[in-house]
């Protein structure tokens, strides 16, 4: 064994070598195109006479800064290309590759060793790899297979062979430090090695322990839609981000990291996750949040009430009287029946109801809302919907042309033009002698005519009316949204939807809000999509593939918004219900509506039940938490038994917090967190632990992951890992109501290494089998 180790470590040190001098090469290559790119921008127009005197010159000019900017593109490119191959090589000279497969093919008479790393590399002579990307067809094998049989997928078809041997390497710093032959050692002590170690600032790639299942994830490339249902843990975010790695290395002359979208559960979700790409050598995708989309369509008309108040209000307002029917209200606004009500109701707008607002200038009525619709109602009717609102729009726009002849002549004009400024003046000019052909040198010798002028001042006036037609910005979509409220026929008879309990009191509270001006974050998608069912729906087409994580969170409505925002993308929809904490998605408990979303024959769906993030006590316990825990899978880890401490007051809580947090930082945990149930918990918590050095509350417009001792609401800390969890208050009156199971889960699954639950008085009845089952260690103070 000793003499095979050190062929190895000879072969690393030749790999690094042939590293090493691609690297110099590079660097003297890369520096030179810099030069290159700095000075072609420097002396850009030195190049280039520009005579424009006739056309042939013109043309010539032309042509010649055609050919100067498409230099200077190029250069710009290769040397963006070199510089990325750059970072590549230089993280490769750390750890240059991590597994090994001995591959026979068949028809082959020798088997063939096979390294892989984050990157390919040739040797000097650039025929034969010393290196394969882990993305390359062949690697898969890898991660597919143990010794036997085995086969892989090119763009040529199957390939199919016999792995003989299959190694891990541990290298750091260049240095082979131990490998193992994973035919012959039991479990998987690299993974082991890896999950044991403390939590970095960002999110780690896993390219070197990458599981049969996720890797089918990884390269799942059939269909529109793959959906991952995974347990808390079980690698779905880890295996999004290698998917995108994946897809832009199989695409690479096709897709660019700008055309895919991740859209994550919150702005600090970003940053947590910002560096596995660029680990990887590649660009990161474009990052939002659904309510980001939102607010960037809505925020103009309304005040858009954000998706973490709205949970706050769950968490926290159980006692308001309104509760129940705002809970009602949400699950029922989110529901697939309340989507099939929008878009048959906007079929019924063709007949009656849709409604305008009165069209004003200069504060006067130019087009009343009744005279509007009176309009849309008589004209046309033949024509589809969209086609008549286009005519309206024709008809208003031709209205407005004899308006402004009318207006020419009215005393307002005058009036405007004695009192406009010098600049608007000077600009009126300079635009109008333009128009009348004076060239720049000679605009001063224009002389404006006062029609000229007052046709300009008017023209400038019905800007802002003509904008309002040409967007439809005429028609009362928030008045078309109420009614599904306001009419009590409407809904039940009209649409034959079938209303929740208490339809009487969500109605009020919904128009109440309205009236306000501020969109409930679970009306904000109905409301945008009946929007678009009326004013036309706005794509992007240059999207490829989004990715949606904690995709339980989302609503049929969004997903159905997402596909029809996204025509040419391809989704990847990726949660655990288990951890379904909106209240929209209570009592929900898989992605079945999903599945029709492109059709079953183009959906794939691929089940996680392993778990890695946590120790197998922690696992033990908390899949104990939740229906149907044990289908979950612990990655065999060792650890202490999660402990559960009963205190009799919040003076005494907070002292054991404290304690626990310094003896949890002399053992070297570097990062802990304090997980509450909601902001308002969160801040009491914070206040009274404040002393501790460097102790952060984290609220939801946080955007920097940072390490260290935090306080989080349990929602903001969805997706995000900590070395030791410290649940604040296990109690039965914090996490009394069944609704709260899932928050709770949610939140002791974020534990890597130690769970410690405290509880003032009796603790959560969720814990209860748990501890019948001697899963939880139980101490109490007094
Ligand atoms: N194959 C793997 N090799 C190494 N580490 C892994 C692997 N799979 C998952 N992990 C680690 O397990 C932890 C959990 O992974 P990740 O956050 O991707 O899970 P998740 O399913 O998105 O979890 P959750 O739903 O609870 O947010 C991370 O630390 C990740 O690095």
């Amino acid at each position: 064994m000793k003499a095979v180790f050190l062929d190895e470590q000879q072969r690393l040190n030749s790999v690094l070598n042939v590293i090493n001098d691609q690297t110099f090469q590079l660097e003297s290559e890369t520096l030179k195109l810099r030069n290159e790119v700095v000075n072609t921008r420097k002396h850009f127009w030195d190049e280039i006479k520009v005579n424009t005197d006739s056309f042939d010159d013109f043309l010539e000019t032309v042509i010649n800064l055609r050919q100067e900017a498409q230099a200077l593109a190029v250069g710009e490119s290769t040397h963006h290309y070199a510089s990325k191959r750059l970072a590549v090589l230089h993280r490769m000279k750390s750890v240059p590759y991590f597994g090994r497969i001995d591959f026979l093919e068949e028809g082959f008479s020798e088997q063939e060793k096979i390294y892989i790393g984050i990157s390919s590399l040739m040797d000097a002579s650039g025929e034969d790899f010393l290196i394969y990307d882990w993305r390359a067809p062949i690697s898969s094998v890898y991660y597919d297979y143990e010794p036997g049989p085995a086969q892989y997928t090119t763009p040529g078809g199957k390939v199919y062979g016999d792995l003989k041997e299959k190694w891990q390497y541990v290298i750091r710093d260049g240095k082979l430090q131990s490998m193992f032959d994973t035919s012959l050692t039991i479990g998987d002590e690299i993974l082991q090695k890896v999950l044991g170690k403390g939590v970095d600032k960002y999110m780690q790639s896993i390219v070197a322990t990458i599981q049969k299942d996720q890797n089918r994830i990884i390269r799942h490339d059939q269909g529109r839609m793959l959906i991952v249902h995974g347990a808390a843990g079980s690698g779905k975010t880890s295996a999004a981000l290698q998917r995108i790695a994946f897809l832009l290395y199989k695409y690479r002359d096709r897709i660019k990291a700008d055309q895919i979208i991740l859209f994550s559960p919150n702005a600090m979700f970003n940053s947590y996750v910002s560096n596995v790409l660029p680990e990887l050598g590649e660009e990161n995708m474009q990052q939002v949040t659904f309510q980001e989309y939102l607010d960037h369509r809505l925020s103009k008309d309304f005040h858009l009430e954000n998706p973490y108040h709205q949970l706050e209000y769950v968490l926290t307002a159980a006692n308001n009287p309104s509760y129940s029917a705002r809970i009602k209200g949400i699950q029922f606004k989110a529901s697939v029946k309340f989507f099939e009500a929008i878009k048959l109701y906007r079929e019924t707008l063709e007949k009656s109801g849709l409604l305008f607002k009165d069209v004003k200038f200069r504060g006067k009525m130019i087009f009343s809302s009744q005279q509007l619709s009176e309009t849309f109602y008589r004209e046309h009717i033949s024509l589809s919907f969209q086609s008549r609102l286009e005519k309206l729009k024709d008809w208003l726009m031709n209205k407005i042309k004899e308006i402004e002849k009318v207006e020419r002549s009215q005393p307002w004009v005058e009036e405007e033009i004695e009192l406009l400024s010098d600049e608007t003046y000077h600009k009126i000019h300079k635009y109008l002698a333009k128009k009348n052909g004076f060239e720049r040198e000679e605009q001063a010798d224009y002389e404006m005519d006062q029609d000229a002028l007052i046709q300009v001042i008017v023209r400038l006036k019905l800007k802002a009316v003509r904008k309002q037609i040409q967007t439809l910005d005429f028609i009362d979509l928030e008045g078309i949204y109420k009614q599904l409220f306001t009419d009590p026929l409407l809904m039940q008879q009209q649409l034959k939807v079938e209303v929740p309990d208490e339809w009487q009191a969500i109605c009020e509270d919904t128009l109440q809000i309205l009236e306000s001006g501020t969109l409930y974050y679970e009306d904000a998608t109905p409301f945008l999509f009946l929007q678009e069912l009326i004013q036309g729906f706005q794509t992007n087409r240059s999207i490829k593939h989004i990715l949606i994580d904690e995709a339980q969170d989302y609503s049929p409505f969004q997903f159905e918004f997402l596909k029809r925002l996204f025509p040419s993308a391809k989704m990847t929809v990726l949660g655990d219900f288990n951890q379904a904490i909106f209240a929209h998605a209570s009592g929900v408990g898989d992605f079945q509506t999903l599945n029709h979303l492109y059709g079953e024959e183009q959906t794939e769906v691929i089940n996680m039940t392993r778990s890695y993030r946590s120790t197998k006590p922690i696992i033990e316990f908390t899949r104990n938490l939740i229906a149907n825990g044990e289908k979950i899978i612990p990655f065999d880890r060792a650890g202490e038994l999660p402990v559960l401490t009963e205190v009799e007051n919040h003076t005494d809580l907070h002292q054991c917090i404290l304690s626990k947090i310094s003896e949890l930082q002399s053992k070297g945990y570097g990062s802990i967190a304090v997980i509450c149930k909601s902001a308002e918990e969160s801040k009491a918590a914070f206040e009274a632990l404040n002393k501790i050095d460097g102790i952060k509350l984290i609220k939801s417009g946080t955007v920097e992951f940072e390490k260290g001792v935090i306080v989080i609401p349990s929602y903001l800390a969805k997706g995000i890992e900590f070395e030791a969890v410290i649940i604040y208050d296990a109690s039965e009156n914090v996490y009394g109501d069944e609704s709260l199971r899932r928050v709770f889960y949610t939140a002791c699954t974020r534990a890597m290494h130690v769970l410690q639950l405290y509880s003032v008085g009796r603790p959560s009845s969720f814990m209860q089998k748990a501890l019948d089952g001697n899963l939880l260690q139980h101490e109490l103070t007094s």
